[in-house]
């Protein structure tokens, strides 16, 4: 197992072209937040948005345009009952976030289905919360392009059939290379497995344990994939910073919120890109 380094961070967030625009900094999509869960969408666009996605759209059920308008005006929205357009607006981006706060309804599901039956390279897919149990639950082939799944340790046991005691390092290697695609299997220490290799993140506090946590991590996630080239290192460098945020906030307090992680990107992405790696 190979721990996840500032130097690999500060290698992967570079300062940013002056010549450049929102065009060059990822467009990307987030799918979920139904009636019950639209805090999750909102978190996870919150996330996208500090990140520094350039176009962010989040594609929700209607209840929740309101909310997500007055915490994030940046976002754009779109009613995901509206396949047709979806599709439309789905073809145009650079990186795809699904499941957080998406339910298990068939509504659902037959989201899920349509969106990974028209996702294509070479674009990224994020694939969080319910949307890994409704994968566990009618499994299907995944589309050939960049994937990432981010299950905490119940849905990796639902997807990958490992109990929760059953979760060591060379089993879960096992069922990601099974599953073909990307596994960041979080937990206190999260371990991430690529087909090549193992790794784990240094960081992480239970002052972290808190709902929406894991919805900003799948945004994090989303953000740094439209903008840094290398797939692994984007999901390493946002694992990575996610909880060195959390483990910095929680020195002076009892509990870390999601909403706190989101406003401290910038200035951590910012920090890290002017480090000198070699010094790292
Ligand atoms: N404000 C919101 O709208 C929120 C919405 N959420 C969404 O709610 C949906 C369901 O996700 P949940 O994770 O809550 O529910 P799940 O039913 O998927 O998982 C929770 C179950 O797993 C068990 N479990 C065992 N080990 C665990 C671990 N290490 N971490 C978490 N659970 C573990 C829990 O005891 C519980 O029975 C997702 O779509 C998620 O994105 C949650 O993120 C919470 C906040
Ligand atoms: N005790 C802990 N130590 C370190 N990290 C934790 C701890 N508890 C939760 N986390 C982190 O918080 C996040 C929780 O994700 P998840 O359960 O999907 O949350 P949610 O779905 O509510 O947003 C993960 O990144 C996990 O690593
Ligand atoms: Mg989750």
């Amino acid at each position: 197992m190979q721990p996840i380094t500032t130097k690999l961070v500060t290698q992967t967030i570079v300062e940013r072209p002056a010549e450049s625009y929102k065009g060059n900094y990822g467009r990307v999509l987030l799918i979920g937040g139904n009636q019950n869960f639209g805090g999750a969408i909102i978190m996870a666009a919150t996330a996208a948005t500090y990140s520094g996605a350039g176009l962010v759209t989040v594609a929700t059920d209607p209840q929740n345009f309101a909310s997500l308008h007055a915490r994030l005006p940046e976002a754009m929205v779109m009613d995901y009952h509206q396949t047709d357009y979806l599709l439309e607006l789905l073809a145009g981006m650079d990186v795809i976030v699904i499941g957080p706060g998406l339910g298990t309804d068939t509504f659902a599901e037959q989201l899920l289905g349509t969106v990974l039956n028209a996702a294509c390279a070479p674009q990224r897919l994020v694939i969080d919360g319910s949307a890994l149990t409704l994968l566990a639950a009618h499994p299907r082939p995944l589309p050939d392009l960049p994937i990432v799944v981010t299950p905490h340790q119940m849905e990796w046991q639902r997807l990958s059939g490992l109990k929760i005691s059953d979760q060591t390092p060379t089993a879960n290697h096992k069922a990601q290379q099974a599953l073909g695609v990307i596994a960041v299997v979080k937990a206190h220490h999260t371990t991430i497995y690529t087909n090549e290799k193992i790794w784990f993140n240094p960081g992480g506090t239970p002052a972290m344990a808190t709902g929406g946590m894991g919805d900003t991590l799948a945004g994090m996630v989303g953000g740094f994939a439209g903008q840094f080239t290398n797939f692994t290192a984007a999901i390493l460098s946002a694992v990575y910073l996610h909880s060195a945020i959390a483990d910095d906030l929680a020195a002076t307090r009892y509990v870390v919120l999601p909403h706190q992680i989101s406003a401290l990107i910038p200035k951590y992405m910012h920090d890290f890109s002017v480090a000198d790696p070699d010094e790292a």
